[in-house]
């Protein structure tokens, strides 16, 4: 039977995947959350003109000609504005972020300034008039738009909203998305796994990728083989209302893979199972009203693969983010085999030549090692039926790690 095609799985997964509610959140909580409206200003930055440099505010026509003796009125400080008016040969002592005093044209820095006896200085650099002075909304006018819709609130866009007066930011809700493992065979990490047990790995990393893609999760842990255990769990998951159910393990073909049947059980529409990917064969994919369910393989390295190539978008997706994967062109380091039927993700290193990114399969790729998947930085994408290739040919690869 014809495997589906990853870019038409990728197609399934992601139809119609967007954000679903939008709540409004205090900034100080809103690092890393995506605008779902526009945000405007709602005030004027700097709200009057001000001094940019620690000096003097005078007319500029008093120290056309240099050194000019001018005569000290008062003092202008950020948060308390000198109130007088400037006149003929006078200047005031300014501080930066201070307001401008009315009849002020320009800043003579201190620098450029001697302090005389009494209130008397000497200027003896000139400055044209409008030097050193920030005009009142240089930086935003009340109402202009200041973060668009979608933009992610990093660290700039949240000093921005601040200083915008906007104590509370509007949001998409983050996915909730619920994790399951299955399989008898595991006991999680600190507990002595059985003689024919082992440790159960693969929600740890899986659930980082889907935090990091900006959801919150609910673990459910590790459920035995029993279907109706796995159907009692997926239904409570859809009870919460959450948006996409990620279970692990039990996604193949043995008598033991019971997850297929559960979905179906809990009420999933499966719309596909098993795809021209390697490592990634046994990938499931169903829904159900709003709620999704990706069925990720067990194979350790398969699950992790499959939740960045597939999972990480569609979090993004529903959190209304764009997630562009990280797709490079690349070189290859060393010569590579002809690939089969399966779209493959191969793990390799990578390095930098010059302006050239070379790449580096890894020997072993055999989906059950994490130890080796660890030292990946990139997945070397090889399509369906592609020749063999020899070192320095172009080729295409995702980056995983940074
Ligand atoms: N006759 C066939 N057999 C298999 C096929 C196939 O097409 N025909 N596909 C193979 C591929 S590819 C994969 S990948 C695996 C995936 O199978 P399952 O999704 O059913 O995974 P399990 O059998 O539950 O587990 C596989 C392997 O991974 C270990 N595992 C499972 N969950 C975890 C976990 N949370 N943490 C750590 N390790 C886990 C499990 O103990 C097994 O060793 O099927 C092939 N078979
Ligand atoms: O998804 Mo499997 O990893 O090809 O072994």
């Amino acid at each position: 039977m014809a495997l589906l095609p990853v870019a038409e799985a990728m197609r399934r997964i992601l139809d119609r995947a967007g954000p679903r509610d939008e709540e409004w959140v205090p900034l100080a909580e809103a690092r890393g959350r995506v605008l779902s409206q526009p945000l405007q200003a709602g005030r004027t930055q700097p709200p009057f003109d001000a001094s940019a440099m620690d000096g003097y505010a005078v007319r500029a026509s008093d120290i056309a000609e240099v050194p000019a003796l001018l005569t000290l009125v008062g003092e202008a400080a950020a948060g308390q504005r000198y109130h007088g008016k400037l006149g003929a040969g006078e200047a005031v002592r300014i501080f930066t972020g201070a307001p401008l005093p009315e009849g002020a044209e320009t800043i003579a820095i201190q620098e450029n300034v001697r302090r005389l006896d009494g209130d008397r200085i000497e200027v003896i650099e000139s400055a044209a008039a409008g030097k050193h002075i920030r005009r009142a909304g240089l930086d935003f006018t009340k109402g202009d738009e200041l973060l668009a819709q979608g933009r992610v609130l990093d660290a700039a866009a949240l000093a921005l909203a601040a200083s915008g007066n906007h104590p509370e930011v509007p949001v998409y809700r983050r996915p909730l998305v619920a994790v399951l493992a299955t399989g008898d065979e595991l006991v999680p990490p600190g507990v002595e796994p059985g003689p024919d047990q082992i440790v159960a790995s693969n929600t740890f990393g899986i659930v980082a990728i889907l935090k990091d893609a900006g959801a919150d999760v609910v673990d459910l842990g590790i459920l035995p083989d029993d279907k109706a255990v796995i159907v009692k769990n997926l239904r409570e998951a859809l009870d919460r209302g959450v948006d996409l159910i990620v279970t692990v393990g039990g996604a193949s073909v043995g008598d033991h893979d019971l997850v297929n049947e559960a979905l179906t059980e809990a009420g999933l529409s499966l719309d596909f199972w098993k795809i021209a990917m390697r490592p990634g064969k046994p990938l499931m994919f169903g829904t159900v009203g709003q709620t999704r369910c990706i069925g990720l393989p067990g194979n350790p390295v398969a699950s992790l693969i499959c939740s960045h190539v597939f999972v990480a978008p569609l979090v993004a997706r529903l959190g209304g983010r764009t997630h562009e994967p990280l797709i490079l062109q690349a070189r290859l380091a060393a010569d590579i085999g002809g690939n089969d039927q399966r779209q493959d993700y191969v793990r390799a290193s990578l390095r930098r030549d010059g302006e050239t990114l070379l790449v580096t399969p890894f020997g072993t790729q055999d989906s059950s090692m994490l130890k080796f998947f660890v030292d990946a930085d990139c997945l070397l994408i090889r399509v369906p039926h592609a020749p063999a290739a020899k070192a320095g040919d172009p080729c295409e690869i995702l980056v995983i790690r940074r």
